[in-house]
């Protein structure tokens, strides 16, 4: 458990924040703060009205809801969109709608997922040349179907 500070925005009032579905779920759905139609092919940065501070060392996931996405083919362009941890502004789900329908949006609906996760950092190393392996290049295909 982190604990991540969230401030409602104007435009948020009176929405649910985000929450866990139930028990186990990975993830807090988080609805959308305004109304809109995906035009097929369409994508949109859509208002979920909070701003949120997550612990350093840490980030916020974006997540597809895989419901929209099997029966209306809505899903997060961006998957999984990143939350920095020094972001200040508001949090934005970027939905894209790959289906064949337009797809409407009312405010409150749950649209995307927030699953935190911890952040490794590297420092990078440039070096001449790299250690061999068996692999080598060998990739996209490489070892077959
Ligand atoms: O689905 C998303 C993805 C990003 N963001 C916000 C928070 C994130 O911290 C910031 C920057 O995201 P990212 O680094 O993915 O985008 P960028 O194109 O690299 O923008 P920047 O140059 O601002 O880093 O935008 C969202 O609200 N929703
Ligand atoms: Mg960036």
């Amino acid at each position: 458990m982190i604990r991540i500070e969230l401030k409602r925005l104007p435009h948020g009032d009176g929405l649910p924040l985000p929450a866990y579905a139930s028990d186990g779920a990975a993830g807090m759905d988080v609805v959308a703060a305004e109304a809109l139609t995906l035009a097929p092919g369409a994508r949109a940065a859509v208002a979920t009205g909070f701003a949120i501070a997550i612990p350093h060392g840490h980030e916020v996931q974006v997540r597809p809801r895989s419901g929209l996405a099997l029966k209306h083919g809505v899903t997060c362009l961006n998957t999984p969109g990143t939350i920095d941890s020094d972001y200040r502004g508001e949090v934005k789900v970027i939905l894209a709608n790959l289906g064949d329908e337009p797809f409407e949006i009312a405010r409150g609906d749950r649209i995307a997922q927030l699953v935190p996760a911890a952040v490794l950092r590297a420092s990078l190393a440039e070096v001449e040349t790299l250690d061999d392996t068996v692999r080598g290049a060998g990739g996209f295909g490489s070892t077959g179907r």
